[in-house]
C-alpha cells in the first residue's frame, strides 16, 4: 500500500504556511515534506508536527538567492563553503524535526558553462553531506528537474541523476524520483522505475502537463502506485501538485489510500 506524505509548498496553499500542518493532519495524512523549513525556526516547526501527529518525511537544502537565478548551490564552483554551511544547517534541522531524508538540491549551470564542472562539484558536496549524515542515519536524496520547472538544472534525467548517484557511491545517497519530471523527460515509466528498481529513496507525483492531481492528465498514477508495490517500494510517495481548484475538494483520489 503506498504511503502518500501531503507537500505543504504546493498543498494547502489557502492557509498561511503554520496553518497547513493542521490543515493536512484533518485531511487524513501522517506524513509532510516541503521545500524549505529554513525561514522558520526549527521549534516553531516542531511544535506544529508534534500537535498534528505528522511525521516529517523531506526538506531540501537550501535553494540560495533566487532573484539572482539560483536553484540549488551544491553544484556552483567557488560557493564550496557556502553550500557546506547550508548542508550543515541541514542536518541540525533534520535533527530537530527527526526527518530522515534530504534532497540535497544541485543548482543551475549558467549558459556556455562547463557541465563537467559543476558535477564535480556536486560530487564532492554530496559525498561531504553523505558522510556527515549517515552516522545520524540520515539519507539523502537527488532530484532531476525538467527544463519546464528548471532550465538547466544539473540533471533533468533521471538516468543522469543515476549515473552521478553511482559515481558519489555513498550508501545513503539514491535518486528521488518525481514522476512529473520523469514523463516529460523520460517517459517509459514501467521501465524508468523497474531500471531504477533498488536506486531511487523518494518518488513525488503530479498529473502531466499540468501538474495537478495525480488523477488526471496523460498518466496512469493508479497503475504506477501498484506497480511501486509490487517492486517492493516501501517509502514516501511526496503529493508535490498545485491542487486544481482548493484543496480538499481535490483529495478524493487519495481515499482509497488514507
Ligand atoms: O521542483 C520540484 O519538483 C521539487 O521537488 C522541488 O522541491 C525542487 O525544485
Ligand atoms: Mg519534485
Amino acid at each position: 500500500m503506498p504511503k502518500f506524505a501531503a507537500n505543504l509548498t504546493t498543498m494547502f496553499t489557502e492557509y498561511p504556511f503554520l496553518e497547513r500542518f493542521k490543515a493536512a493532519a484533518q485531511a487524513g495524512f501522517r506524513a509532510v515534506e516541503f521545500l524549505s523549513p529554513f525561514e522558520y525556526p526549527a521549534s516553531v516547526l516542531k511544535q506544529e508536527l508534534d500537535n498534528h501527529g505528522l511525521q516529517l518525511v523531506l526538506f531540501n537544502t537550501t535553494v540560495g538567492n533566487t532573484a539572482k537565478g539560483e536553484w540549488g548551490l551544491n553544484a556552483l564552483p567557488g560557493r564550496e563553503s557556502d553550500a557546506r554551511a547550508n548542508i550543515d544547517l541541514a542536518l541540525e534541522y533534520a535533527l530537530a524535526l527527526n526527518c530522515q531524508t534530504i534532497h540535497v538540491m544541485a543548482g543551475v549551470v549558467p549558459e556556455g558553462q562547463q557541465q563537467y564542472l559543476y558535477e564535480q562539484v556536486q560530487v564532492d558536496n554530496v559525498r561531504y553531506a553523505a558522510d556527515k549524515y549517515a552516522p545520524h542515519n540520515i539519507s539523502i536524496v537527488l532530484e532531476a528537474l525538467s527544463d519546464v520547472v528548471k532550465p538547466n538544472y544539473l540533471y533533468a534525467s533521471q538516468y543522469h541523476t543515476l549515473k552521478l548517484v553511482k559515481r558519489i557511491n555513498r550508501p545513503n545517497v539514491s535518486v528521488q524520483i518525481d514522476l512529473f519530471h520523469a514523463q516529460i523527460v523520460d517517459g517509459n515509466l514501467t521501465h524508468l522505475l523497474q531500471n531504477l528498481n533498488g536506486h531511487f529513496g523518494h518518488i513525488q507525483v503530479a498529473s502531466v502537463p499540468d501538474r495537478h492531481e495525480p488523477d488526471d492528465g496523460e498518466v496512469n498514477f493508479t497503475y504506477l502506485f501498484n506497480l511501486l508495490d509490487q517492486l517492493g517500494y516501501s517509502g514516501w510517495i511526496g503529493c508535490e501538485y498545485i491542487p486544481k481548484n482548493t484543496t480538499k475538494a481535490g483529495l478524493n483520489w487519495i481515499k482509497p489510500y488514507l
